[in-house]
């Protein structure tokens, strides 16, 4: 069994400023509205009903908080970039979210999730380069991968690959699918090391060994 499936909800916060406990690490799962933050942390937890999902973006507008165990924690944000949100509104989470990469000791890495057939917004972007600035390190999932072929599937992840490198900072690009599972390990792999947890990821596998 994946150590991720024992997530529990903690809590909400309206916005980052009311976030409390910052011992331990935690991890953040951030991207636009509807690129499958929610659904990304379901399957890594193996939890249907874990983070809530939504057809309707801006659906996730509280920040939501899971216990892995008691020192470590995964943070589901609020997406970005959804345009029916008012102007005032976007700059003040942007503001935060910027204040919240900088200033947030227990932040051990941003995962960064967006659809793979629309990549590196200008959003993306300007949150990559933040995180990069205050060396974060920076895991980029292309996520409804199972939208596209193997092929343009592959060129898709090449071409962020190659773009990703002008970040000059710690960003790897794995492609992902909710719906299949495709890119899940590597997601778990890069979370154990962040989260200073290769002896689980040793045990985790001897475990299927067996
Ligand atoms: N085909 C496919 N659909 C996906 C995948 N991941 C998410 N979706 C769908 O995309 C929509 C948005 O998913 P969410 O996980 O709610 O997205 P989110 O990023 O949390 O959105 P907000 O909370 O609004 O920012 C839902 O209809 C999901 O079912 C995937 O890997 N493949
Ligand atoms: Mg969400």
């Amino acid at each position: 069994m994946s150590y991720f499936t024992k997530a529990t909800f903690l809590t909400s916060a309206p916005s980052i400023e009311h976030l409390s406990n910052s011992d331990g690490m935690e991890v953040a799962f951030a991207g636009r509205s509807n690129a499958g933050k929610s659904s990304a942390l379901n399957r890594l937890t193996r939890q249907k009903g874990l983070a809530r999902t939504s057809k309707t973006p801006g659906r996730t507008q509280l920040i939501n908080m899971f216990e892995l165990d008691s020192e470590r924690r995964l943070v589901d944000l609020p997406g970005y970039g959804y345009a029916k949100v008012p102007l005032d509104m976007k700059l003040k989470w942007q503001k935060s979210l910027g204040e919240y990469l900088q200033k947030r000791k227990c932040l051990k890495g941003l995962v960064v999730l967006m659809d793979i057939r629309h990549p590196l917004k200008d959003l993306d972007q300007n949150l990559i380069h933040w995180a990069v600035e205050v060396n974060l390190p920076v895991l980029i999932l292309l996520t409804k991968a199972d939208k596209l072929k193997a092929g343009k599937r592959k060129a898709q992840t090449l071409m962020v690959r190659e773009a990703s490198m002008a970040f000059c900072g710690d960003v790897t690009v794995h492609s992902f699918s909710s719906l299949n599972g495709l890119g899940v390990p590597e997601l778990e792999q890069v979370l154990f090391k962040w989260l200073g947890l290769e002896r689980q990821l040793k045990d985790d596998a001897e475990e299927i060994v067996e």
